[in-house]
């Protein structure tokens, strides 16, 4: 085995997450500390504004490459708060635009800069290989919740509700099915952030106080996404222009509905067979009236993912770590039943300009498996 550290900025863009395991990219070994480290609200603001202009950017634009800079450099300083002998980094980036239907998903963050800075080997690029090969280039994390589940009870759906919402359906034969779901709390993000200036609903405050609006649902739960079958990804703004449909809500019942409609997303997602059991991670985890309306919609059991000792905040950090320790080797990330790729495909790119060729040596243990 050897020691990863995965790092993550999700959609929600609150933090960086960096999370250090032992892995050999089949088995997971033992979990390592932890961190975030939050994004201040200016680089916030500036990353937001990178995000809603992404369709149309040049690469070489001086305020994307700014952004890019400035995330990189708040990369550097969650390894840094690690403080772990790291042989390898996996480094997804920030996503500012994805779509699939165009083969593309444009992930920011400079990998030179953190394998120079940090002097370890990245793993950086995990989508493009998927997208190349017909795929989604998302979601990428059911590999890892195969490999982290083994020796559960299976069915089994284990879903992130992140800014985007995503699920992996474990078979009981080893099946594995994966998609992304719905908006997760990226529109309840803006709507709490639009009427009360706080960038969520905390605990669900908000949406608690208000009523479901069911014609706007109904509306909302209209979007052609929801006919698609699997596997499909989302963007971040995927489902922007329904905020429009929110618009004569009052700030309660639009949280409301908002939340109703992340669940709604879930619950009808058509299903090859039923999961005895629904283990979530992410942010969403800790929203009650999220988690209530889940139980209620889906009739078994839900709980966070702590409920098997795993750590649904550090899910998808650790996840980029054991995904870079897979690319090394040249193991699949995605699959057909995943992401859509045609085959089984590898992923990402390893960068290690700038770094002692001492510390490189583990990867060649690695890759002798
Ligand atoms: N106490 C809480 N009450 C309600 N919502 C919460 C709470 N804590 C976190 N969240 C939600 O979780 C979100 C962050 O989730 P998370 O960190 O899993 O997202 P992410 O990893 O950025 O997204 P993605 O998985 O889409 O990349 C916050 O934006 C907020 O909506
Ligand atoms: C393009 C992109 O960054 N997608 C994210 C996002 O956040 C959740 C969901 O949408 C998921 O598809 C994906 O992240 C996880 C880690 C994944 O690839 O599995």
């Amino acid at each position: 085995m050897v020691r990863v550290i995965g790092l993550m900025s999700g959609t929600s863009l609150d933090g960086v997450d960096a999370a250090a395991i032992e892995t050999d990219g089949i088995m997971v070994g033992a979990a390592g500390p932890t961190t975030t480290v939050p994004f201040p609200p200016e680089l916030r603001a500036r990353t937001r504004a990178i995000l809603d202009r992404a369709a149309t950017l040049r690469v070489d634009d001086p305020e994307l490459l700014a952004v890019e800079h400035d995330l990189t450099c708040l990369h550097v300083a969650a390894v840094r708060a690690l403080d772990w002998p790291a042989d390898l980094i996996g480094f997804h980036g920030q996503t500012i635009l994805h779509r699939p239907e165009e083969h593309r998903s444009w992930q920011i963050g400079d990998a030179g800069l953190l394998a120079a800075e940090t002097g370890v080997p990245v793993v950086h690029d995990f989508r493009s290989a998927d997208l190349a090969a017909g795929g989604e280039g998302a979601p990428l994390v059911p590999v890892f919740h195969q490999a982290l589940a083994l020796g559960l009870e299976h069915p089994l759906a284990v879903l992130n509700i992140g800014g985007v919402a995503n699920v992996s359906l474990l078979g009981a034969s080893g099946e594995l099915l994966a998609c992304d779901v719905g908006p997760g709390n990226a529109l309840l993000d803006d709507w709490a952030m639009r009427h009360t200036g706080v960038p969520y609903d905390r605990d669900g405050a908000l949406a608690r106080a208000g009523r479901v609006d069911e014609a706007v649902l109904g509306d909302l739960m209209g979007d052609p996404f929801f006919r698609r079958p699997a596997p499909k990804s989302l963007d971040r703004l995927s489902f922007h222009r329904a905020m429009d449909l929110l618009a004569h809500l009052s700030p309660a019942d639009g949280a409301a509905t908002l939340a109703a409609f992340t669940v709604r997303a879930v619950a009808e997602l058509p299903l090859p067979f039923a999961p005895r059991r629904w283990l979530v991670c992410g942010g969403g985890r800790r929203n009650p009236v999220l988690m209530e309306g889940l139980r209620q919609a889906l009739g078994v059991v839900v709980e966070p993912v702590e409920a098997v000792g795993w750590n649904g905040d550090a899910l998808e950090a650790q996840c980029f770590g054991f995904l870079a320790a897979r690319a090394v080797r040249g193991l699949p990330l995605s699959f057909p039943g995943t992401t859509g790729v045609e085959r089984p495909v590898s992923g990402g790119r390893l960068e290690e300009r700038g770094v002692p060729a001492a510390a490189t040596r583990m990867l060649d243990l690695l890759r002798q498996g």
